[in-house]
């Protein structure tokens, strides 16, 4: 006899093994398939998608990045609504923005594909315990074509945020800040610098300097901005240190203000007198941004070649009488940057927090700072601003006067090669004082004091040649003295 299932048994078990494998295989082949051609079917119909961005985080309520650069995409690169400006501006805190009306449509095309964006807002119900209330929740919806789908989701909308990022930083205000605060500011402000926004005028187009040595510094700017990849590959850390030097009224505040400018960069003007000590300077560049030149304005009168800081004349011996400022004060006269706390701070460790940074120092009198602070790899490029030349000259005329020749320009060149006159002194003359003063008197006027200061240097070339002479002689003869004791 034998034992088994039999048969029938065999083919009961076999229907019940494809009973198990077959209805869930079937429904899946049917539903692949249903569904395909039911989108097929939805495409004949209305062959578009649509996607939504909302201007919230579900989660967290803030408000979305991308919602925010789409928004900037939109304002700058639609002629639409470029032209309705009047109608939808607002002003928010770092600059203007356009914004789309209500399911009004802008059509964008890029790369030969056409999408719609329209502005949509949805009213939610919202109930909490002690709240009852409508919500308004806004998104912007981009409609493109279905066959378009992988180009818009990979290509077009990394394009707009993109777009909107630079846009954004283009646009953003940019801030001068500094460490130089009130005394109360310290007790009622965790920040360590305080800021206003930066709008100065200069640019390298109305610096007046030798055009060759412009376009040199401009070219070295323009590579730095460019070479994060440079940077990475050599292994340093992304930064310049630039040394302005020259006599006062010579354009260093204004070639860091044209830098800016051309950069788009921050500035931050660090006053090294108000820095405690060594610990507060490395917390003052722990919260500087990138993107920015960090300036020590007169580096020589905030150290001296041993490192110490000097006292500034006013500190002078006032007694404070209101008790937690006393305690601030003493605290402050107590403490010092060092010449060591300086460098690493332009080229320790702690420098390299943060990327693409000028360090700018300017000086009067590049002689008396220590070396170290200024060797190359540290002030990688020492830029001499001097006095006027011929060529600085023309700059300054052309931007005070609107001149590009005259007559009178000769003259001037001359006295420019035997005179000494910085770029500040020259355009005083040069800017007319009333509407009556045209470019000839303005020229004359700078003719009269360059030949005013050159018949000044003559007599003080004079006078300094008779003292000389009359201390030679008073040597002379105590020598004769002595020798005859
Ligand atoms: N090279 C220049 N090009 C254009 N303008 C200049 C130049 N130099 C000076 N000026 C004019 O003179 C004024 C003073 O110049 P600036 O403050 O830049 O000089 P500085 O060298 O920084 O002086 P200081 O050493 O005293 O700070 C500026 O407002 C600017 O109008």
């Amino acid at each position: 006899m034998r034992w088994g299932i039999g048969y029938y048994g065999q083919i009961i078990a076999l229907g019940m093994f494809f009973q198990a494998i077959f209805p869930q295989w079937l429904l899946d082949q049917f539903r692949s398939h249903f569904e395909k051609h039911i989108h097929k079917l939805i495409g004949y119909v209305y062959p578009y998608i649509q996607i939504s961005f909302h201007e919230h985080n579900a989660a967290s309520f803030q408000r979305s990045k991308a919602y925010a650069l789409i928004e900037r995409y939109l304002s700058t690169n639609s002629a639409h609504l470029a032209k309705r400006l009047k109608a939808n501006m607002f002003k928010d805190s770092e600059s203007v923005v356009l914004s789309l009306d209500d399911y009004e449509e802008v059509t964008d095309v890029f790369n030969g594909v056409t999408v719609w964006w329209t502005s949509n807002k949805k009213i939610i119900q919202q109930r909490a315990h002690n709240y009852r209330g409508d919500c308004e929740r806004r998104f912007y919806q981009l409609t493109c074509h279905r066959k378009h789908r992988d180009f818009v989701t990979k290509v077009y909308i990394k394009h707009v945020l993109d777009e909107g990022n630079t846009i954004t930083w283009k646009t953003r205000q940019r801030k001068l800040y500094t460490n130089n605060k009130s005394k109360d500011w310290y007790y009622y402000s965790d920040t360590l610098w305080s800021h206003i926004v930066f709008e100065h005028p200069s640019t390298f187009d109305t610096l007046a300097m030798d055009p060759k040595k412009k376009s040199e510094i401009l070219n070295d700017l323009l590579t730095f901005s460019k070479s994060k990849d440079y940077y990475k590959k050599v292994g340093k850390s992304w930064k310049r240190g630039y040394l302005l030097y020259g006599p006062p009224g010579t354009g260093k505040s204004s070639m860091i203000a044209a830098m800016a400018n051309l950069l788009e960069y921050d500035i931050y003007d660090l006053e090294l007198a108000s820095v405690m000590d060594n610990t507060d300077l490395r917390r003052l560049l722990i919260e500087t941004s990138s993107k920015s030149i960090i300036v020590i304005e007169d580096i020589d009168c905030s150290l001296d070649l041993t490192g110490q800081r000097k006292k500034k004349p006013d500190d002078g011996n006032k007694e404070e009488t209101d008790p937690i400022k006393k305690t601030k004060k003493d605290k402050k006269e107590g403490s010092e940057v060092t010449l060591s706390g300086l460098l690493n701070f332009i080229d320790g460790l702690w420098s390299a927090c943060g990327s693409e940074r000028l360090i700018v120092f300017t000086t009067n009198h590049v002689e008396k700072l220590d070396p170290a602070l200024i060797r190359r790899g540290r002030m990688d490029k020492h830029i001499e601003m001097s006095y006027c030349c011929f060529e600085t000259f023309k700059v300054l005329a052309n931007n005070y006067l609107g001149v590009e020749e005259h007559e009178l320009f000769e003259r001037v060149g001359r006295l420019l090669e035997t005179t000494n006159m910085t770029p500040a002194d020259v355009a005083e003359s040069l800017m007319p004082k009333s509407d009556e003063e045209n470019v000839e008197i303005c020229l004359n006027k700078l003719i009269k004091s360059l030949e005013d200061k050159k018949d000044a240097s003559r007599l003080k070339a004079i006078e300094d040649a008779r003292i000389k002479a009359e201390e030679e002689k008073i040597n002379e003869t105590e020598q004769v003295i002595s020798h005859v004791k």
